[in-house]
């Protein structure tokens, strides 16, 4: 049984054009919708602050912050393991810098407010993971191996450092050879490891990826990849010793699981460069809701889904196909759109749903579907 974990209760402060607004959602389908500048989108950016500290938009904290304040706040209730009991979290930041995530009454680090609070977008920069920088599809791809390894934080963070201190070492120049040896052997062993979790994660996300993109498009069969970052037929420890000259020579390491990647291929061609923007949207969200799928399978515990213009370039045919298929996940979504009537039509009339209008910067609770 996948427990309920669910945002209860929303408070925001200073996150865009949001100065102060309460939301009282849904476990299921909540549905944002107001003209162009209303602040939809600013209510996924508030939820997305709580679950990572971060904007999904803009790598500048003070763009998230709303003009001339000097911190922002989000606020919820939650009840993430299914105790039968609401705990507060609440994150805040400020303009000197200073980031805080309190969860029931103590202070929380990234990675424990990211295992608490999963979140997943969908949003325009979504289109990135399939012809964007590696670095994108890397983040989705350790995103995955985080939430179903626990071995993975260490290992990455212990793979991150023993790469830092290589590259420093090429980059000074002045090669001491056992300080090298230690940082190649700490680089090979948990970059080793690292790799062997990724290729895991993929092997297992692959077929749920294909089952969710035949739902949503049809017979279109993308194949997806994954690349080490270097040639795997080569031991690593190897490829670092044939690569020493090159990598000495440019200061960096070139080769290796900092490199790693996914491919997309549609008969033979790179699929970014084929697919309309409609099939992109579908491939990129079938990645995410098969990342979601995955999850819910190794925690037993729904994610949070923030769909920005869920019906932008989506026809109705499949808007309703997505649509179903939320449906049927117990995940709960936060779904923006300027025309509410372009949403609702698409649900069971049973569906937990409510709707709530934006309008310069204020939210009011509409009606839930069949009230
Ligand atoms: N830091 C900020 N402080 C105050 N207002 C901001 C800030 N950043 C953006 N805004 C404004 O907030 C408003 C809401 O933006 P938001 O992206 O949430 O709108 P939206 O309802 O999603 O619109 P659309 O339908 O066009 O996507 C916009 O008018 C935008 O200019």
């Amino acid at each position: 049984m996948i427990s309920s974990m669910t945002l209860k209760r929303i408070k925001i402060t200073n996150i865009r054009n949001l100065s102060q607004a309460d939301l009282t959602p849904v476990s299921r389908v909540n549905i944002l919708y107001g003209a162009n500048g209303s602040g939809k989108t600013s209510v996924l950016e508030a939820i997305h602050f709580l679950a990572t500290t971060r904007s999904f938009r803009t790598s500048q904290f003070r763009h998230l912050m709303s003009q001339g304040a000097h911190h922002a706040l989000v606020f919820a209730r939650i009840d993430p393991f299914s105790e039968q009991r609401l705990s507060a979290l609440g994150v805040e930041r400020d303009d000197q810098g200073g980031v805080k995530a309190r969860y029931d009454g103590r202070t929380l680090d990234s990675a424990e407010l990211a295992a608490l609070l999963p979140v997943q977008v969908i949003h325009s920069g979504t289109f990135e993971l399939l012809d964007g920088s590696p670095t994108v599809r890397r983040q989705f791809l350790d995103w995955g191996c985080f939430h179903s390894e626990s071995a993975f934080i260490t290992c990455w963070r212990s793979f991150k450092r023993a790469l830092k201190q290589r590259n420093s070492l090429l980059k000074y120049g002045k090669i001491d050879p056992v300080q090298m040896q230690v940082w190649n052997r700490e680089f090979v062993e948990q970059g080793q490891a690292l790799t062997d979790l990724r290729d895991r994660y993929i092997q297992a996300l692959i077929p749920e990826f294909e089952q969710i993109l035949s739902v949503l498009l049809g017979d279109v069969p993308i194949r997806l990849g994954f690349s080490a970052g270097w040639d795997r037929k080569r031991a690593l420890a190897d490829m670092l010793e044939e690569n020493f000259a090159r990598d000495l020579q440019h200061g960096f390491t070139h080769l290796g699981p900092q490199r790693a990647d996914l491919r997309f291929r549609l008969e033979q061609k790179n699929a970014a460069d084929i697919l309309s923007r409609g099939q992109k949207k579908l491939v990129v969200s079938a990645l995410k809701l098969a990342q979601g799928s995955l999850y819910r399978r190794y925690s037993n515990r729904p994610c949070i889904y923030l769909f920005d213009d869920l019906p932008s370039e989506l026809d109705d045919k499949h808007c309703r196909l997505f649509c179903d298929f939320i449906s049927q996940s117990l995940d709960q979504c936060f779904i923006t759109c300027v025309d509410p009537d372009t949403m609702t039509q698409f649900w069971a009339a049973d569906i937990d749903l409510s709707l709530f209008h934006l309008d310069s910067g204020r939210l009011s609770h509409k009606v839930a579907l069949g009230d």
